[in-house]
């Protein structure tokens, strides 16, 4: 009889809930499910009503036990947060365990530290559920695209934004309401700023960026706007104009190095990833030779998170079984820490919202400053008119960021321009 090998299962919320059902019904799933066993599961608070049962002992407050355990081969991190989560992951490695995580934010800042322990100690650290909940990124970087240069990641990798943006443009919903409802439905991470201000897409491609690139990017130098900014009207606006709003986490490679960021952009109506909806993701990698794959599924919620968390623990099971010794190619490489090109020298095209007093030379004059500052424009069109003043909409083709920054600086101080505004600078996505 082949001996199970047994797991300490870190929180039991919407993705430990999900994974201990994928674990605790094997039937039809692939065989080696079958070896893999729960053996004790840590959680806050014992008397809450759970959605899955377990023999009497196996759950306990005593996270510190579980990772020391010396009974246990994996330990499955699914908490969240940066504590004690970090320290329980580098104690169970101490501990000679392998590590199953879906904590983007621990591996966005800590990975160096985690890896290095892990090549220490010999065990694997596998991550497929921290990016782009149950679709296959990870892997198919460290794998299947491995051999290919890469040249861009452009993602959609925040299920809850993406759930709130789409809800916002197809049915009017107030962006609040649909926060609550992404929150009902197990999206939102338990501080829900960190999707709505664009924190766990930065962590996110702070990771691919790493995988895809070669190069340890630092979380700190990656540009993040969230989407608080983007109004009901900046929506309609977009869309008369031919582009769908979406958050997107970018990592290039530019001439000068490496850029990454996150931030709401508008996406033209045509391109890939204009239709991704609800809690969608989808990662679009260009790399050489192999030009553009993407990968598209569901990006957050219990059972798709949990689909990603087994699969990792069956590859470990599948390993363990023709080597102790951790295969390369499910190792995250070290690598060198260089400085990211920083957002400023971005060039990128941009949407503006300007409500100004609606007198004779406002187009004239807006036109002439940014021809002033090299922006070039490729449409400004007064779109409404309001008790006096003029809503006009400006769409520039690729400029600097730094350029059209000091032209929007300069506009308020134009002789045409009373009372100005500028609710909304959103970026379009690039022209190739
Ligand atoms: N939800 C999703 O769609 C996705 C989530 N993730 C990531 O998965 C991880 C888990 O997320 P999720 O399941 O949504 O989170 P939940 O908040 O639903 O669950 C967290 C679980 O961890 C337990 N827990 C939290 N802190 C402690 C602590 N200090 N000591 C002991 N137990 C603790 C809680 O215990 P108790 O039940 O007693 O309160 C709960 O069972 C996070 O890293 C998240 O970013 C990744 C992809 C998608
Ligand atoms: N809060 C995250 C959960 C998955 O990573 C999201 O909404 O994408
Ligand atoms: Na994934």
């Amino acid at each position: 009889m082949v001996e199970a090998l047994k797991i300490g299962l870190l929180g039991l919320g919407t993705v430990g809930t999900a994974t201990a059902g994928i674990l605790l019904s094997p039937e039809s799933r692939h065989p080696l499910l079958k070896e893999i066993e729960i053996a004790k599961v840590g959680v806050k608070t014992l008397d809450k009503r759970r959605a899955v049962e377990f023999a009497d002992g196996v759950l306990t407050t005593d996270l510190e036990a579980i990772v020391t355990d010396p009974d246990l081969d994996i330990v499955v991190e699914l908490i969240g947060g940066l504590e004690p989560a970090r320290s329980l992951i580098l104690k169970a490695i101490s501990h000679q365990k392998h590590v199953v995580t879906a904590n983007k934010a621990v591996i966005s800042r800590y990975g160096e530290e985690i890896y290095r322990a892990a090549a220490e100690a010999g065990v694997y650290v596998l991550i497929e559920a921290a990016v782009g909940g149950g679709i296959p990124i990870i892997r198919p970087l460290q794998q299947s695209l491995s051999v290919n240069r890469i040249d861009s990641i452009l993602g959609i990798i925040n299920g809850t934004t993406n759930f709130i943006l789409t809800k916002m443009a197809t049915e009017g919903s107030d962006f609040s309401e649909v926060l609550t409802e992404a929150q009902e439905l197990g999206y939102a991470e338990a501080d829900p700023s960190a999707d709505v201000d664009g924190y766990d897409a930065a962590d996110k491609i702070t990771i691919l960026a790493t995988l895809a690139f070669g190069e340890q990017v630092s979380l700190e130098q990656v540009s993040c706007e969230g989407i608080r900014q983007v109004s009901a009207v900046d929506i309609q606006y977009a869309e008369r104009l031919g582009f769908e709003i979406k958050l997107l986490a970018i990592a290039q490679r530019e001439q000068s190095g490496l850029q990454v960021r996150v931030h709401p952009t508008l996406v033209p109506k045509e391109h890939p990833l204009a239709n991704i909806d609800g809690v969608n993701n989808a990662i679009l990698v260009e790399g050489d030779p192999i030009g553009q794959v993407m990968f598209y599924g569901p990006g957050a919620g219990g059972g798709a998170t949990a689909s990603a968390v087994v699969s990792d623990l069956m590859n470990i099971a599948a390993m363990l079984k023709v080597s102790q010794a951790v295969n390369p190619l499910l190792k995250i490489p070290q690598h060198p820490r260089r400085e990211l090109v920083p957002i400023q020298e971005l060039v990128t095209r941009f949407y503006a919202r300007i409500i100004c007093i609606d007198r004779p030379g406002v187009i004239g004059n807006l036109g002439t400053c940014f021809g002033k500052h090299k922006v070039s424009l490729e449409s400004i069109v007064q779109i409404d008119f309001n008790n006096g003043f003029a809503e006009i909409v400006v769409v520039t083709h690729n400029v600097k960021e730094e350029n059209f920054r000091q032209a929007l600086a300069e506009i308020p101080h134009l002789d045409a321009i009373e009372q100005i505004q500028i609710p909304s600078v959103l970026r379009v996505l690039r022209e190739k």
